[in-house]
């Protein structure tokens, strides 16, 4: 106990009066989609972004012991001191030919890969061109990427979401600006489950001489061929790819791809990656494997694509709005955030756990469920969700 802790009590309960306190939980996976929580109930899982299984896989869970076994449970230093492992090449490489680029980098996560890269190119515009950059962002982009704009002191330049003719205005009107012009955005969105126009996007750089840089979070592993993303709808046309294993892919950690000279600059100007300890052996075992499998993992791609698609139906029907999704992630649009609080703990009492989403997340008065869909779920379990959700919201 501090004298401060009065100070940490009055903020904490002042976020608990307007419903946006959070809390931890610990859970114990139970593979095949199920969570143990400590009092023994077992819950079906549709809040988690693990969309392949792949965080229980065999092949994952062997080569992450492997390599730890063999290799250490640390990598002891940053990359760039002696943190370097033939490993971690062996895993940009796997990266870089999934998402068909010259080279690819590692971070230890997804939210500093983010949080890095706007700081890195905002400094290449600086230096190179004399100005600040213009970040042009999507209103809906995930909370790293305005963290990154937030560590470049750069004003973000933000357009509607998903909103191309809008984007299109917004760099048409600064046209003339100096600096280095980045578009932002992520391809699939992670509170709304909808989808960028990567080739409209792509277009769009290229005719006003912008650095289109995407976010293949909730993409990687599930769409595009092979998994590899949406970037493969506009090859040539996205400058930097940003991905995680920390998804799909099963595991933990990020990596940026792109061209080699990207990379060469970010190893000498990504913050996140210069002054952090290279990730250890069993996460890159983990993300080995699953790179490995990713190719061989149609029939999964399929079956998760299938259950947004009988989920979202389902939900209409029974007059429920899930906005644009078009994926595995299909929101609830509830409103308030204590209706979505109390359907998320009724879903709970009834063996599902589904995230309750809440401001600063997502908007004021667009609090929702999250639901995330996995390839691990069987077609009742999807059933059962939408059963128990239509009763649960009224609309049955
Ligand atoms: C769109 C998006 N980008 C980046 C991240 C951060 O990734 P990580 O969880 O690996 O830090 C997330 C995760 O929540 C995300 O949803």
């Amino acid at each position: 106990m501090t004298r401060f802790d009065s100070l940490f009590r009055q903020a904490v309960e002042a976020l608990q009066a307007q419903d946006r306190r959070r809390v931890l939980r610990p859970m114990t996976a139970a593979g095949g989609a199920r969570f143990e929580r400590p009092d023994g109930a077992c819950l079906i899982d549709f809040s988690s972004n693990d969309y392949l299984g792949l965080s229980q896989h065999p092949r994952l869970k062997e080569r992450a012991a492997d390599w730890a076994l063999r290799y250490g449970a640390g990598s002891g230093a940053s990359r760039l001191v002696t943190g370097t492992r033939l490993l971690h090449e062996q895993v940009e490489g796997r990266v870089a030919r999934l998402k068909k680029t010259e080279a690819a980098l590692l971070f230890a996560s997804g939210w500093q890969a983010n949080a890095s890269l706007v700081p890195a190119l905002a400094r290449l515009s600086s230096e190179q061109m004399g100005a600040a950059p213009l970040v042009f962002a999507d209103r809906l982009n995930h909370a790293s990427l305005h963290q990154g704009c937030a560590a470049a002191g750069v004003r973000q330049i933000r357009f509607r979401h998903n909103d191309l003719d809008h984007l299109e205005a917004l760099l048409k009107a600064r046209d003339s600006d100096p600096g280095l012009k980045l578009i932002l955005t992520e391809s699939v969105f992670s509170m709304d489950g909808d989808r960028a126009d990567v080739p409209g996007l792509a277009a769009l750089a290229e005719r006003y001489g912008a650095f289109l840089c995407l976010d293949e979070a909730h993409a990687t592993g599930v769409l595009g061929f092979q998994g590899a993303g949406l970037a493969s709808e506009a090859p040539e046309g996205v400058h930097l790819i940003m991905g995680t294993f920390s998804k799909a892919l099963g595991g933990m950690g990020a990596y940026i791809a792109g061209s080699r000279a990207l990379c060469d600059w970010l190893i000498n100007s990504a913050s996140g990656f210069i002054y952090s300890t290279a990730l250890p052996p069993a996460m890159l075992g983990a993300a080995d494997a699953a790179l490995e499998l990713l190719p061989d993992l149609d029939a999964e791609r399929t079956r998760v694509v299938r259950h947004g698609e009988t989920l979202r139906q389902r939900l209409h029907e029974a007059g429920l709005r899930t906005g644009a999704s078009s994926t595995q992630i299909v929101p609830v649009m509830l409103g308030e955030a204590a209706t979505a609080l109390s359907v998320a703990a009724r879903l709970e009492a009834d063996g599902m756990l589904v995230a309750a989403i809440r401001p600063p997340t997502v908007p004021k008065g667009e609090s929702r469920l999250r639901i995330t869909l996995s390839a691990a779920h069987t077609e009742d379990d999807v059933q059962h969700l939408a059963d128990a959700v239509v009763r649960l919201c009224g609309v049955a």
